[in-house]
């Protein structure tokens, strides 16, 4: 068993294939050993993360989770514990290996009750074995009611929260909870979550790293068994291009990023030249040898504010030796300037405005779809409002099914896609999609959108692939944030001098 760190990549399964080795081991298997194992998964990081708990509430579901529930319990039992467990199951109807882990907490002498004990504290712990990845959107025997009363329980106490194999009612392929599942509340408990055999997507993307709290493995001990993986959590720190650096580099070496945005003040009476220069600096602190800028406010800025960035008319950037972050803060002006940026760039970060533009303009649209053909390379970088607009979708659409919105806009436009928020996805056509496991909700401030185009400008002007620059920058980025002091607040420009 391990618990899950950024420190290195892991493999994500979705459903589909964590039944496919669910079957596989099983058939290689004595019968009930995968539940025993879970059961006893279960019961050995139950005592790890409360062993003063006074009591140890379970609540199991009717299927094979509330198996695994019953199989801590009757071990929980034996350790002495001060256990109870209520099961919503039928002995006639529950699968084979739920009824045999009924069985054996009988026999070691569980008490079953009807709801939780009253007088639950902090210091105690509960387990949630309602459901796992057998959810479905309705259920088809009427337990419905029943077993919402008691996850509702589970969301309310005091007590340390433990979700075998996933929260229920998360669906654990696209991280959203089902229609009346979410907690009322945030949680004010401890929350930690033990997947079983793999991890699933849907634990670290949308509404799943909430839900989840801590994230813990137990493969079962069938890791060798697993399917090609369905998605990536993380990647490999990528060098930034300054660590691998040669003595006989020079500043051109490390790649020329150049920023289109920043409408001025006097075209619509709201001046967003701040995006443009976020992004710009974190291009400079993110790696980038020269980084220009240009602004997109009829020449009314005449000096950058820190030396090392250069101003330039859009008309006079070299196209083929540069990497292009297009649209922060670009406004309406972005629009004008589209055309020639989607023509020319060599390498391109489209962003904010500029993918506001290509989703409302069909002639965008198929001029950012021809760059692929032209051998030219683009990632956009849309949050789900954006990618919404792009997909002629709802918000709540993109964020049913995050990874299948950032795979179907990678593949439309041909380019790669990292979709904002908690558990930011990159996808690229070919490629194996990457969930992000930094970041947290410090980063919902104005202005740390433009800070990631930045840096994966410099990532990409560094040589990186569109795919692995994406998804390393947005690893570097959500780090950043997740080392931030406490007491500090965190800003944008901070964030942009803080990017290693
Ligand atoms: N078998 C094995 O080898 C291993 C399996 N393992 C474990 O089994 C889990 C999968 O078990 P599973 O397939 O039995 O599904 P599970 O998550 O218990 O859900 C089914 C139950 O939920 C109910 N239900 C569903 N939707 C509902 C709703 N909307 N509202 C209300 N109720 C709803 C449904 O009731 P029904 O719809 O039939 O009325 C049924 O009772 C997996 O996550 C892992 O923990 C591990 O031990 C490893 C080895
Ligand atoms: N709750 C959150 N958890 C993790 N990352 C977040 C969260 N909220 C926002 N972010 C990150 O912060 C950045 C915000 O970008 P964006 O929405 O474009 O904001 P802005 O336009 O203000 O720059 C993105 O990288 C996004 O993934
Ligand atoms: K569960």
């Amino acid at each position: 068993m391990l618990q899950l760190s950024a420190a290195q990549p892991h493999a994500l399964h979705d459903v589909a294939a964590t039944r496919a080795l669910e079957a596989a081991a099983a058939a290689s298997l004595p019968a009930h050993t995968l539940m025993r194992r879970a059961g006893a998964a279960t019961a050995r990081l139950a005592l790890a993360l409360a062993p003063h708990a006074r009591q140890i509430w379970i609540a199991c579901g009717g299927g094979n989770n509330g198996g695994d529930g019953l199989e801590a319990a009757a071990r929980l039992q034996q350790a002495g514990k001060a256990v109870s467990v209520t099961w919503l199951g039928d002995p006639s109807t529950t699968p084979a290996d739920a009824r045999a882990a009924w069985q054996r907490a009988l026999a070691a002498g569980v008490p079953f009750t009807p709801g939780p004990p009253a007088d639950l504290g902090p210091h105690d712990l509960c387990i949630d074995a309602l459901l796992g990845i057998g959810l479905r959107a309705t259920s088809q025997r009427g337990a419905a009611h029943e077993l919402r009363a008691l996850l509702a329980a589970l969301h309310a106490s005091p007590a340390t929260l433990l979700a075998v194999d996933l929260p229920s009612g998360l669906d654990a392929d696209t991280g959203q909870y089902a229609p009346g599942f979410a907690p009322d509340a945030p949680s004010r408990a401890a929350r930690h979550t033990l997947s079983l055999l793999t991890l699933k997507p849907g634990l670290f993307t949308g509404q799943g790293r909430d839900a989840c709290g801590s994230v813990w493995l137990d493969d079962l001990g069938c890791g060798a068994l697993a399917p090609a993986a369905t998605a990536q959590l993380g990647t490999q720190q990528q060098a930034d291009g300054r660590q691998a650096q040669r003595h006989a580099s020079h500043k051109g070496s490390f790649g020329d990023v150049a920023v289109i945005g920043g409408e001025g003040l006097s075209a619509r009476g709201m001046g967003m030249t701040g995006a443009a220069w976020l992004a710009a600096s974190a291009a400079l602190h993110g790696g980038a040898g020269r980084v220009m800028v240009a602004l997109l406010d009829e020449g009314t800025t005449l000096a950058p504010p820190w030396p090392e960035l250069m101003l330039r008319r859009v008309h006079a950037l070299d196209w083929p030796q540069l990497t292009a972050v297009c649209g922060c803060g670009g406004g309406e002006a972005v629009r004008a300037v589209l055309p020639e940026v989607l023509a020319r760039a060599a390498r391109l970060v489209l962003d904010a405005d500029g993918l506001n533009a290509v989703a409302g303009d069909s002639a965008l649209a198929a001029a950012l779809r021809a760059r692929a053909d032209a051998g030219l390379s683009t990632i956009l970088t849309p949050h789900p409002l954006e990618a919404a607009r792009l997909l002629h979708c709802t918000t709540a659409e993109v964020q049913a099914d995050r990874l299948a919105a950032a795979r179907a806009l990678a593949e439309r436009h041909a380019c790669t896609v990292v979709l904002k928020g908690s558990g930011s996805v990159t996808a690229t056509a070919g490629e194996r999609t990457i969930v992000n496991f930094t970041g947290n909700a410090r980063l919902a401030t104005g202005g740390t959108g433009d800070v990631l185009a930045g840096l994966i400008g410099a990532r990409l002007a560094a040589g990186l692939s569109p795919h692995a620059a994406a998804s390393s920058a947005v690893q570097a980025h959500g780090a950043a944030a997740d080392q931030w002091p406490a007491h500090q607040a965190l800003t944008a420009s901070a964030l942009a001098a803080a990017l290693q």
